[in-house]
């Protein structure tokens, strides 16, 4: 068995007075995937900014690499390894392509040769300056900016959203890559449920601020009727394995 990367224990988290997640046990292997899964509003960017120490747990335990990081700062765990693309895609307009992969690069398996065998595409661009990218390159860029910083976790969120198909097929070919191929745990928030469920391992799902469903990714994704319930599913052409 694979070690314990990271460990939700109790977690209760949300802004101020208002909970919005509760109860929240989950762990995740190295070299494992999560799928974080529910409908709109349901708290699924707040547990990432949990885990990334930007919204405080206001009761339970976070566990990365067997070290508790529940108060510290987000600077310090992205320092322990935990790598955040946020749903903004934040990339440097102002600096080039390479430029944004190199300013917080730290060593590791992901180096710039790394990154272009990846995203051939960002190779292509590596001149441009940040602000002359479409949206889907802004978000290779963001993934791969912090690819560059050779995270043991990466937090991924909904990185699909509101791109054309094409772009989605690479990124997720992409995502794929680091997951399977190269043993990267992630963490994976998206909308796009039969996707996230492709692309991973295990699945949750959130509901009401707690985990309603916790199963294998593959087996969710065979299971309509669950989906239907808790996710409202965005889902591809008619599903090849609806029962
Ligand atoms: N900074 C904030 N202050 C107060 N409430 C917030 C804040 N950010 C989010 N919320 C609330 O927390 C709840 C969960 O939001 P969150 O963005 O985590 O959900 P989500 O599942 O990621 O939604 P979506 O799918 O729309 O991105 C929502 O009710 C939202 O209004």
């Amino acid at each position: 068995m694979s070690e314990t990367l990271l460990e939700l224990k109790d977690v209760r988290s949300g802004y101020h007075e208002a909970v919005v997640l509760d109860r929240i046990s989950v762990s995740i292997a190295a070299g494992g995937s999560l799928a974080v899964l529910g409908r709109n509003g349901v708290g699924k960017t707040t547990f990432l900014l949990t885990i990334m120490g930007i919204v405080r747990p206001m009761r339970g335990t976070i566990t990365f690499k067997g070290t508790e990081v529940s108060r510290l700062t987000p600077d310090r765990r992205a320092l322990l390894g935990i790598g955040w693309v946020p749903q903004e895609r934040e990339v440097f307009k102002s600096l080039s392509v390479e430029e944004n992969l190199t300013v917080a690069a730290r060593p590791g398996r992901w180096d710039l040769d790394a990154i272009y065998a990846l995203f051939p595409r960002l190779k292509e661009r590596r001149r441009n300056m940040g602000d002359q990218l479409s949206g889907g390159e802004q978000q290779m860029l963001a993934i791969a900016r912090t690819l560059m910083t050779n995270p043991s976790l990466l937090l991924l969120d909904e990185p699909l959203e509101g791109l054309a198909p094409i772009i989605v097929e690479e990124l997720t070919a992409a995502i794929r890559r680091m997951a399977q191929d190269e043993g990267l745990t992630l963490v994976l928030v998206e909308q796009h449920a039969d996707v996230a469920l492709k692309l991973t391992d295990r699945a949750i799902i959130l509901e009401r601020g707690l985990v309603a469903h916790e199963a294998p990714s593959a087996d969710l994704l065979a299971d309509r009727k669950t989906l239907d319930r808790y996710v409202g599913l965005k889902l591809d052409a008619p599903a090849a394995n609806a029962g």
